[in-house]
């Protein structure tokens, strides 16, 4: 209640500045005329007002601005009636009005200036020139309104907007005026234009000589008009008015946050029944209750309010209080008894009408819920069936959401495109022949293979020949990928398997490719263990289904990817349905070396390719395709940051190795005793490398800390690809791993945990020795599976024991090759080490130069990328066999060795 009115007024008073500035900014901007009076110029000029560099000059009693209210509004309207005369020669009263203009009195004028007396002081000077505009040019009869209105009830929103009118008509009468006046005419002829419709007929026939020549518009005024984006001769000044219905719906809109803003919860106030006897009634301050639904407006009045709370927020027109009822019926009768206590006559009781909140209101409160909910699940509804193979709707959870790519979308791979795997390509070239001449085979009687299953390990470029085959063949081609099936509601993935083939007939011939297949084609059954998977065998089942109701004329080819074919189900398998099973398995050499062809013609290198893709084919055992695009990619972001001219052999190495050993880490700083101690057994490593017959040459020694916690690494190179390894290999191979370990033993007191990735991999070798290769005596040539998911060994318990001893005798047996060795070689492992730490990297040529040429012949591969001396060796090692899974734990070839701190 005590709240002050001085804010609000504030507020009032921004309002009438912010439509001042707005409409004024929108006006035409006339040109400055010395001879008319400054403060008319500001009103529809406001910002060149603030370019001027005359500033127009303030009436002296301005000063006195921000004083008492009430004297301050008296003064003003004395000083300006006093001003006009001074500054325009001629009495106000002199002048003939505009049609459509209205002159207001003397009693509105002063309620005008009460009204924008509140405004802020810097904004006095515009306020006071929009005012002696008024009072000089009259004023559309609308402000009238306004201002009576003002006086009753207060104004709402739609009158705001109606201000804004008035002040645009103001403005636009005022242009027009110093137009005139620039034209020459005479002063007391200024407010006889017409209409702006009417203005051109007007000053055409005004503008007409007594020749009948039109006067040459005057250089600068043309240039001028240009300036203010007016075509010269155009002599109407262009106003922005809000007239049509648009118009005013957008301006409410956009006006209407700023109004709440300006005045910011303050149109009403909730109040308790107590504080409305106590404050109002009693006092006899309630003029009317209007009661609306469970909530009565009090509408107080206005002026007797002022009176006895100037300061307060009720007196403001469009204040309201309210308070709340618990039924009409109880309000009715507290009113009555209030009345009576106050012994009010039963002619003079307060006036108490009925009023609903508005249809709209009532409407938006009882369905406002339910459209928002409509609205919410509508849009749910199309996100989660939008892009399904084109189709997209409501109720679009059924769709199929394969990509479709057709010609104009074009899937451009062509088989160009693929390289390295030469009999899988010739495999899928029968499904591009059968899709582009199918009458060849059908001829023949020969029927057309359904589908083919690509498997093998990551990145071998699976998807990549599905697509080129889809490039080749010129059909549209589908992509999916098998989880899309899979969705929380049951029965969607069949839908959507349906949907799929059902639009991929429609489309026919065309290839379907469905990448990871295994997400829903896992053996039936499995995993039911723990409960089965309803919805996911439903999909399978749509999907076995589907494919053989293909007729054989129905040129739809299947294509599916994996990484597990050996976990999908056999029906899936069976002829008739995935006929082909299409292994890609990681490249060979020169696989590889083709793969780099591809992949190196994208970038700007200058090396001979033959040469770089040789040694970098050489360096790259075990990547798969997406490694080798990766690492070409890699070199070139090297070459990039290096603002190289080109990629070269050094960007392309450390490409390599940053994807072999991860990033290099300079920030870890190791003390000297742990660099020193990582140095030592890499050296181990290297030592053994270097003095095993049929150990991996090695390439590369390093104890820069890379990647995850390896402190250092040798990187060893198995020549060519061999697939087959023999025992001797198998132990020189453990021997070396365990090299870093025996050096650690020999040239420190202690050892340290850096070696149990090298134990691990050695365990491992030992352990698969034994029971899946058959190479222990004791055992035999028998397969023991040991499949962590079993709870049950497959095999007896004392079987187990002679696993484990056999495992256990290998490795002592690796154990003690590799420690004879280091002991005859400690002077060579200091030397390398004592290298290492200053170098922090060696490579081949540092350890020939360190311990001479390696004793035993390298592989002619070896030698023609990385001696150029041409070998004579014979066997290599393989890359270590890998589990056929995604994420294969043991690094596929080079397999380097790799020291981790804890
Ligand atoms: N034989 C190849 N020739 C050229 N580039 C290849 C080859 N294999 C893979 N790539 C590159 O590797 C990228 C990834 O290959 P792709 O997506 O086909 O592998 P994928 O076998 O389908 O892998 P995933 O099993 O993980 O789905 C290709 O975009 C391509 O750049």
């Amino acid at each position: 209640m005590a709240t002050i009115m001085r804010p609000s007024s504030q507020h009032l008073a921004r309002a009438v500045r912010l439509s001042l500035t707005a409409t004024s900014r929108s006006v035409y901007r006339v040109p400055r005329i010395s001879h008319f009076p400054q403060p008319l110029r500001s009103v529809p000029c406001s910002g060149a007002r603030f370019y001027s560099s005359h500033p127009p000059q303030r009436p002296e009693n301005d000063k006195d601005t921000g004083k008492d209210d009430e004297k301050k509004a008296s003064e003003q309207k004395k000083d300006e009636s006093s001003d006009k005369p001074r500054e325009e020669g001629t009495p106000e009263k002199e002048k003939p009005l505009a049609p459509g203009f209205v002159r207001l009195s003397e009693e509105e004028i002063a309620r005008l200036v009460k009204f924008t007396d509140i405004a802020p002081n810097s904004q006095r000077e515009t306020v006071e020139m929009f005012l002696k505009a008024v009072r000089e040019l009259g004023a559309p009869p609308e402000l009238k309104e306004l201002l009576e209105k003002q006086k009753n009830t207060g104004l709402s929103i739609t009158d705001t907007m109606k201000a804004f009118r008035v002040i645009t008509k103001v403005s636009d009468r005022l242009a027009r005026a110093e137009m005139e006046q620039k034209e020459g005419k005479s002063t007391t002829n200024i407010f006889d234009s017409k209409a702006p419709g009417q203005e051109e007929n007007r000053t055409k026939t005004q503008d007409q000589q007594p020749g009948g020549q039109a006067p040459k518009p005057n250089r600068d005024e043309n240039s001028q008009k240009k300036q203010q984006g007016g075509k010269p001769g155009d002599k109407k000044p262009r106003v922005f008015e809000l007239n049509d219905m648009l118009g005013w719906i957008v301006g409410t809109i956009i006006i209407y946050p700023f109004y709440k803003m300006i005045f910011p919860g303050e149109s009403s106030r909730e109040i308790t029944w107590q504080e409305l006897r106590k404050n109002f009634l009693d006092r006899g301050l309630v003029e009317k209750l209007v009661v609306l639904k469970d909530r009565v407006r009090v509408e107080l009045n206005r002026e007797a309010t002022q009176a006895m709370y100037p300061d307060s927020v009720a007196a403001n027109p469009n204040f309201y209080y309210y308070f709340s009822i618990g039924s009409v019926d109880a309000f009715e009768r507290r009113l009555d008894e209030a009345q009576n206590e106050l012994g009010i006559p039963s002619t003079e009781r307060i006036p108490v009408s009925y009023a609903s909140e508005g249809v709209f209101t009532s409407l938006l409160i009882s369905f406002g819920p339910t459209i928002l909910l409509t609205i919410l699940l509508f849009s749910m509804l199309r996100r989660a069936g939008g892009g399904a193979g084109g189709s997209s709707g409501v109720f679009g959870f059924g769709k199929s959401k394969a990509k479709m790519f057709n010609q104009e979308s074009a899937v451009k791979v062509k088989f160009a495109d693929v390289a390295g795997m030469e009999e899988a390509k010739t495999e899928i070239m029968e499904f591009v022949s059968f899709l582009k001449a199918p009458e060849k085979f059908q001829k023949l009687g020969a029927k057309i293979p359904r589908g083919a299953i690509l498997s093998g390990p990551p990145g071998t470029g699976k998807t990549l020949l599905a697509k080129a085959t889809a490039g080749e063949s010129e059909v549209p081609f589908f992509s999916v990928s098998g989880s899309e099936f899979v969705e929380m509601f049951v029965g969607v993935g069949a839908s959507r398997v349906r949907d799929l083939f059902a639009t991929a007939r429609k489309n026919a011939p065309c290839i379907i490719f469905i990448d990871e297949i295994d997400a829903i084609g896992k053996a039936r059954g499995d995993g039911q263990r723990f409960g089965g998977n309803d919805e996911r065998e439903a999909t399978l089942n749509q999907i076995l289904t589907e494919m053989d109701g293909f007729n054989t004329s129905e040129q739809v080819v299947v294509l599916a990817g994996t990484n597990r074919p050996d976990i999908l189900d056999k029906a899936l398998m069976r002829p008739g349905r995935f006929d082909r099973h299409i292994h890609i398995d990681r490249p060979t050499m020169k696989g590889r070396q083709d793969i780099f062809r591809v992949h190196l013609a994208k970038i700007v290198t200058k090396e001979d390719m033959d040469h770089l893709t040789g040694r970098l084919a050489a360096l790259t055992p075990g990547f798969a395709g997406a490694d080798i695009a990766n690492a070409v990619n890699e070199a070139a972001l090297i070459a990039a940051r290096a603002n190289a001219e080109s990629v070269t052999m050094a960007h392309f190495e450390a490409a390599i190795e940053r994807v072999v050993g991860g990033l290099e880490r300079k920030s870890l700083v190791l003390n000297p005793q742990e660099k020193k101690t990582v140095a030592y057994h890499e050296a181990g490593h290297a030592i053994c490398g270097w003095y095993f017959q049929w150990a991996d040459p090695l390439l590369k020694v390093s104890i820069i800390p890379r990647g995850q916690g390896a402190l250092g690494y040798a990187q060893y190179l198995p020549t060519g690809d061999a697939y087959l390894m023999n025992t001797n290999q198998l132990m020189d191979r453990m021997a070396m791993t365990l090299g870093g370990r025996v050096s650690e033993e020999l040239h420190f007191p202690t050892v340290t945990t850096g070696a149990s990735d090298d134990f691990k991999k050695v365990t491992r070798m030992a352990t698969t020795m034994v029971t899946e290769w058959g190479m222990s005596e004791k055992l035999g040539p028998l397969h023991f599976e040991n499949r962590n998911d079993q709870f049950n060994k497959p095999f007896a318990e004392s079987t187990a024991q002679t696993i484990d001893q056999e495992v256990r005798r290998i490795v002592d047996l690796a154990y003690k090759q590799c420690k004879d060795l280091l002991t005859e070689k400690k002077p060579e492992i200091g030397l390398v080490a004592e290298e290492l730490l200053k170098k922090e990297m060696l490579t081949r040529d540092d350890l020939v130069r360190l311990l001479g040429p390696r004793p035993f012949p390298d592989k002619e591969e070896f030698s023609k990328y990385f001696d150029g001396t041409g070998g004579k060796g014979t066997h290599a090692p393989p890359p270590f066999p890998v589990e056929n899974t995604d994420t294969p734990d043991e690094p596929s070839s080079p397999s380097p060795s790799i020291f981790k701190g804890l």
